[in-house]
């Protein structure tokens, strides 16, 4: 079931129209669906269920405390990438001890917070940042829970920028330095050597250089046993795809198919090779718990026809989502109101920035006017933590809507707001 349909001509999100809550609350705001969000999350707990796995969701897919609430509610653990991250999860009642600390860049102070607040696990990316991580937890008199995030090289067939476990990324460790680096870390003495990670890319829609890494982190971890090395958990990372509904893309692998397959090959290897011991597999989606659950909505400004374009000039701007200009990344925009029979011009939808690249989306068939309403669709995931304050824009409300009610999660910023922490020379 979609959980943005129309209803009455009306494109609702549950059983709300969005034209009550851009009425209510303005635009641009980004719209979620809790049903959605608890659904997209099934299908991982439900595919996990009675296996020794956790879903650490990747938060800086959308990072609203009211998300990470509704998620900690359903046992999720979650996958962060700064301190502020991990702040959000303790604000949010999230279990820091479901925490995993992934990035290559952690300061010593986010080190600190980490091991205070007893996360986890740290996916340690670099031999330096070992050696950090043990003088940090020497200093506290801890012992620091790591696992190496190793980078299998294989090709995820995605877009380059969101593509990060190919040799040529920063990320990770190189597959051929992983058993010299680990062997470092086991020598550390404030580190215990607990799991392996990897993440090797967004957005992929199918499931075999996934599963190709899989046999490359199984083939890693019977080295390391006949070392004296004992992995404890096989952490794989995020990354499946979405359906952006871009005419000719195929869609994702169901995230149940694909977990199906990755715990036969689990399965498989436990008993033939690994003497059946026991090891924990742990996950890290973003994308394909939130897109989907998500809307901007956003008003037509002006109509404005051009020489060689038309252009559709919204209130919502690259500043409010980036994916388009970025990664020239296709998104749906659907008319909220849509206006049947009439006439459909073909426009570039753009926002008010100052820039070229201030599309939201190009060659789109619409009939509309000055005053209606659209919404852009899948926005739930990379939508509004990438957003900016550019032009001194502030940054769109968010709302979750659950049936007919709608709350509000986050305030629109307001300007004053966004120059409140700056001074002039006395
Ligand atoms: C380390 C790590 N884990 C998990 C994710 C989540 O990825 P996705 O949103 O594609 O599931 C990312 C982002 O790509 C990441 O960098
Ligand atoms: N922000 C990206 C994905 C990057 C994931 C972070 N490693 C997107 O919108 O597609």
């Amino acid at each position: 079931m979609s959980h943005f349909s129309y209803q009455n001509g009306v494109l609702n999100a549950e059983s709300t129209p969005l034209s009550r809550i851009a009425e209510e609350f303005g635009t641009p705001t980004y719209v979620y669906s809790k049903s959605a969000l608890l659904q997209n999350f099934a299908a991982y707990s439900d595919a996990c269920a009675g296996r020794d796995a956790l879903v650490c969701y990747a938060m800086k897919a959308n990072s609203n405390l009211a998300i990470l609430d509704l998620l900690a509610r359903q046992g999720a653990g979650f996958d962060i990438v700064s301190g502020g991250e991990l702040l959000r999860v303790i604000a949010a009642g999230g279990d820091p001890n479901k925490v995993i600390f992934s990035g290559v860049g952690k300061t010593e102070a986010e080190m600190r917070l980490a091991l205070e607040k007893n996360i986890l696990c740290f996916n340690v990316e670099s031999i330096p940042e070992l050696h950090r991580l043990n003088e940090v937890a020497g200093s506290m008199g801890k012992r620091a829970p790591v696992s190496l995030r190793v980078n299998p090289n294989v090709d995820a067939k995605t877009h380059p920028y969101i593509a990060t476990g190919l040799k040529a990324n920063k990320f990770g460790v190189a597959f051929d330095d992983a058993l010299a680096t680990y062997r470092t870390a086991a020598s550390l003495p404030h580190l215990d050597v607990v799991g392996i990670d990897c993440h090797i890319g967004s957005q992929l829609l199918d499931d075999a250089p996934l599963l190709e890494a899989l046999d490359k982190l199984i083939e890693l971890i019977d080295t390391l046993d006949s070392e004296g090395i004992h992995i404890h958990h096989l952490d794989i990372g995020g990354g499946l795809g979405v359906d952006y509904g871009a005419a000719g893309d195929k869609p994702p692998v169901p995230v149940g198919d694909y977990l199906g397959r990755l715990f036969a090959r689990i399965d498989a290897w436990r008993t033939q090779r690994h003497d059946g011991r026991a090891v924990k597999v742990i996950f890290e989606p973003g994308r394909s718990i939130v897109a989907s659950t998500g809307v901007l909505l956003t008003r037509v400004e002006f109509l404005k026809p051009g020489v060689e374009k038309n252009f559709c000039i919204i209130d919502a701007a690259m500043n409010d989502m980036m994916r388009p200009t970025l990664y020239g990344a296709w998104m749906d925009m659907k008319a909220v109101t849509p206006r049947e029979g009439d006439a459909k011009s073909v426009y570039d939808i753009v926002g008010p920035v100052c820039e070229s690249g201030d599309w939201l989306a190009r060659e789109r068939a619409l009939a509309i006017e000055p005053g209606d309403l659209l919404a852009m669709m899948s926005a739930g995931a990379y939508g509004m933590t990438m957003a900016s304050n550019y032009n001194t824009r502030g940054r769109p409300a968010e709302v979750i809507v659950d049936g007919d009610q709608v709350h509000l999660v986050r305030q629109r910023e307001n300007p004053a707001e966004l120059f409140a922490l700056e001074s002039m020379l006395k």
